[in-house]
């Protein structure tokens, strides 16, 4: 059974969501970012953006964006974004009607808006990740915040994507950092979604899995390049971000990046909100997670460790009880995402595995 959206379709019809869609031109490099001008050319996707980008993003490189794209002779508008909601999905749909194509230019809030928009308008968008902290670069994937708590949405994969080392490297490291941590969870995102194939006969892509695997060993191998400042670490951790993105649009879903772990991260973003980032803490989950499958938790943590990746509740600002509540909380998540946390965990040993966070 195959969860591949490389699929012959018995019945074509128009199904976005089936196809396997993938970005056209993808721009990784110092400079990088001075290519728009052609690139918006090669993709002839018309003359007026809209500019999607976030308080501090902007400042990083949408002003720069948007200099180059006006300089080109194409028109403007900038929509500045606080959050991803349904709410801001709307206003920012408003806004780009009037456009021929999208620009996010921002973190994985700012992409994943802009590529929800891209999708319900069937716009282009052109990805321009400002740091290297979450693989939602390249993928077809988008999550969003309700009050049930996050939903993964099918989405407009990036017609192009322009990522800058020159900006990315010059990112708050612990985005970088947050970034490898969501790619090594990969692994035990990989275990759960097999586990949920043995005991459920969920349909699962062998293709989607081993890139996923291979992506989080790579970054692992190269851990000892991954330092602050470093164009070589930003140009490293961003081509993994967008492979583990690929793995994700041939799944046709997040599952071959995205397990219990990434369940327990999204308990705490509704528990915690604004303490961890979202790479962080899918990162001290997939320890916990790992440790459940009776992989090697240990080998992960010092993984994370190396990397300068938070491996417990406290050094992101948590309570150790509000992380055994996410713990608890994960299964009501996406319940219909089975994960190792969805198999009857107690809280007693969600307790013991918070505490193990911090042995030696
Ligand atoms: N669709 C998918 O497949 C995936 C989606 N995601 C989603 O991505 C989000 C997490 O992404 P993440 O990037 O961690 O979070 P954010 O987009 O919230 O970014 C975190 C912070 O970093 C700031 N920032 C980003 N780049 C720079 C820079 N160059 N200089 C200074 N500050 C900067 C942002 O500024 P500003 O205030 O300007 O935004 C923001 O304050 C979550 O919502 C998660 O669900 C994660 C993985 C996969
Ligand atoms: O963060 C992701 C993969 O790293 C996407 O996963 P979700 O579908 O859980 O939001
Ligand atoms: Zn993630």
């Amino acid at each position: 059974m195959s969860a591949d959206s490389i699929k012959v379709l018995k019945n074509p019809q128009f199904d976005k969501s089936k196809w396997l869609q993938m970005p056209r031109d993808i721009i990784i490099g110092h400079d990088a970012v001075e290519q728009l001008p052609d690139v918006c050319r090669d993709l002839h996707i018309g003359r007026s953006a809209l500019i999607i980008s976030g308080e501090h993003t902007m400042k990083a490189a949408g002003a720069r964006v948007l200099d180059l794209i006006n300089e080109s002779g194409c028109s403007t508008e900038v929509f500045m974004s606080e959050s991803i909601s349904l709410d801001s999905i709307n206003e920012a749909q408003e806004a780009a009607k009037s456009h021929d194509f999208i620009i996010g230019v921002g973190g994985g809030r700012v992409i994943d808006l802009a590529k929800v928009v891209s999708y319900n308008l069937d716009q282009h968008f052109i990805s321009v990740p400002t740091a290297a902290s979450h693989d939602g670069i390249a993928s077809s994937r988008a999550s969003v915040s309700t009050e049930k708590g996050a939903v993964s949405l099918d989405a407009q994969p990036p017609s192009a994507i322009i990522a800058d080392t020159g900006i990315i490297a010059k990112a708050p490291f612990r985005l970088m950092a947050s970034g490898c941590a969501d790619i090594i969870s990969n692994r035990t995102a990989i275990l759960d979604w097999e586990l949920s194939h043995r005991l459920r006969g969920e349909a699962i892509s062998e293709y989607a899995a081993s890139l996923s695997a291979m992506t989080a060993d790579i970054l692992v191998k190269n851990a000892g390049l991954i330092k602050p400042g470093s164009e070589e670490a930003a140009w490293i951790v961003t081509k993994a971000l967008v492979s583990s993105g690929v793995a994700m649009s041939i799944a046709g879903s997040s599952r071959p990046a995205s397990g219990g772990e990434h369940k327990f991260s999204h308990a705490l973003d509704i528990l915690a909100p604004g303490k961890g980032l979202h790479g962080e803490q899918c990162g001290i989950g997939s320890i916990m997670t790992m440790y459940l499958h009776g992989g090697d938790w240990r080998g992960l943590r010092s993984s994370l460790k190396a990397i300068g990746a938070p491996v417990t509740p406290a050094k992101i600002g948590i309570e150790d009880e509000t992380a055994v509540e996410a713990l608890m909380m994960a299964r009501k998540i996406r319940p219909e995402r089975f994960t190792i946390l969805d198999a009857g965990m107690e809280r007693e040993c969600a307790e013991k595995l918070v505490a193990m966070l911090y042995k030696e």
